[in-house]
């Protein structure tokens, strides 16, 4: 298999005050390049512990974890800044979007960071923008958004880097039906056309239809693993 981010016997615990959580034991998974892969579970279960680590944000306390056939742990801070930079897009439930800041300029922003000129930089931007439906939104400061548009500028920014490896954190759970569903579309589409790998973690019920593929974690573990055969999106 082409994975484009592997587990590898991840365990992972927590301790406060005197309790100690065990979050991951001994988690092995390999998530293909260019799909769309949900990891779905009750909360509490583990799976944003298990996306931070596999996204460079969390270490490990065993096993290892490999993005694009990397070994995370093998890279010193600055390196590890520098891949997630280039590499990789996040998503997550709050959209984390600058109040005073445009569409466009929120978008702009990181391509920013990669160094791109600003001529460059804001036609991606506008160009990711209108591929998330909002081309006629650009101006528009996060107050005048509705929460699936707030959604969908934070998938446009990921998207804009074109990183090889989206990462979503319950990107729907603060949207009604119908924004959800346009999220996880979008989401789905970038998968297949961009050939972004997307890890999705969401305890929404709404999205195992669209997924391609749907893991089933519970206690720290994977419990089921299946494919979905999930349609194109229109
Ligand atoms: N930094 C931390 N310090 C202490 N405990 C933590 C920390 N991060 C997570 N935990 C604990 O680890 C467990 C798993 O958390 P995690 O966020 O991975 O679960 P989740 O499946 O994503 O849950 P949810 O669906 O509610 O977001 C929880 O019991 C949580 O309280």
């Amino acid at each position: 298999m082409n994975a484009a981010l592997v587990a590898d016997a991840l365990s992972k615990s927590f301790t406060t005050g005197a309790v100690r959580t065990d979050v991951l034991r001994d988690l092995s998974i390999e998530i293909a390049a260019g799909e769309l892969t949900l990891v779905s579970g009750p909360s509490g279960c583990g799976k944003s512990t298990l996306l931070a680590i596999l996204s460079g944000l969390l270490r490990p306390d065993g096993g290892r974890a490999f993005a694009l056939g990397q070994d995370l742990a093998r890279l010193r801070p600055a390196e590890l800044e520098r891949f997630r930079l280039h590499h990789t897009g996040f998503v997550f439930q709050g959209f984390n979007l600058f109040p005073a800041l445009s569409a466009l300029e929120q978008v702009m922003l990181p391509l920013g960071y990669l160094g791109l000129d600003d001529a460059i930089a804001r036609r991606r931007a506008a160009d990711a923008l209108a591929e998330v439906g909002l081309g006629s939104r650009l101006q528009l400061k996060p107050a005048e958004l509705s929460g699936g548009e707030k959604q969908r500028v934070a998938i446009a920014r990921a998207l804009a880097k074109e990183p090889q490896l989206l990462f979503a954190d319950e990107p729907t759970s603060a949207l009604d039906a119908a924004n959800g569903q346009i999220v996880i579309d979008t989401l789905h589409r970038i998968a297949r056309t961009h050939g972004a790998t997307v890890l999705c973690v969401s305890h929404d019920p709404r999205l195992v239809g669209h997924a391609d593929r749907v893991l089933a974690m519970e206690d720290g573990r994977i419990l089921a693993d299946r494919r979905t055969g999930a349609p194109m999106p229109a």
